[in-house]
């Protein structure tokens, strides 16, 4: 299975409006190299944005956030949806996420949270909000009781706070939206928004090895694994 979370030390998050702004977004962020792309739910117009970056941007991982109900999983992955990422977590949502066979990152904020999704074999986790739970010193301080757990830490990131995060052993990619400003966005500046995504994936610590697959195998290898 693909792995998601190597593909690129961070992942855009991308809330569209306007689907057919989904293409360029996403051929904007790929020529920058971020190939992987989580677009939101939140949006009337995120599945139809999933569907045609899946078929038209075959270079880039399209992805589905903000999944918060089991429907909304079986529609990311019938829209196209490579890989899953949600705010937290429910027992009928983390087995709709299993089931669908996809890649997928619960989100978690403490460390009970952790330990209920580690009891259910999942060891790749959403940290989120990450600024306004803890930031990279709160991650840095779960490392240790909890080593095995890999974050992507997502919520009030910015470049420079990238850059704390991903010297953190427990962390191989951070999310966030700082790529992809509204003026931007809403103006069609795409050759600014590669300029961004190209500062983005340049962040990777030099020396840092390269992240793990992240992959629903994974995520099950794990089950009752503490
Ligand atoms: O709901 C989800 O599944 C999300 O992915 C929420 C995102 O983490 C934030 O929207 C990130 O936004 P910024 O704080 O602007 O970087």
């Amino acid at each position: 299975m693909t792995s998601v979370l190597g593909l690129a030390p961070v992942l855009p998050v991308v809330v569209l409006e306007d689907a057919d702004d989904a293409v360029p977004l996403a051929r904007a962020l790929v020529a920058g190299g971020l190939r992987a792309v989580e677009i939101t739910l939140r949006t009337p117009a995120a599945l139809a944005a999933i569907q045609a970056v899946a078929h038209e941007v075959p270079e880039a991982v399209v992805g589905a956030g903000t999944v918060l109900t089991p429907d909304q999983v079986a529609a990311a992955g019938a829209a196209g949806a490579r890989f899953l990422v949600s705010p937290g977590s429910t027992g009928s949502l983390l087995d709709a996420m299993r089931g669908s066979g996809l890649p997928f990152l619960p989100g978690v904020a403490t460390a009970s949270e952790v330990l209920a999704l580690l009891e259910h074999g999942v060891t790749d986790m959403k940290f989120f909000p990450a600024e306004a739970a803890g930031g990279a010193r709160y991650l840095a301080a779960l490392a240790s009781p909890l080593p095995r757990v890999r974050f992507c830490p997502t919520g009030g990131v910015t470049a420079a706070l990238a850059k704390d995060y991903l010297a953190l052993p427990n962390v191989p990619c951070v999310g966030g939206t700082w790529m992809i400003p509204p003026a931007a966005l809403r103006t069609h500046d795409w050759p600014r928004i590669t300029a961004l995504a190209a500062e983005a994936a340049a962040l990777v610590q030099p020396g840092k090895p390269p992240p793990e697959s992240f992959t629903a195998d994974r995520q099950l290898s794990w089950k009752h694994g503490l």
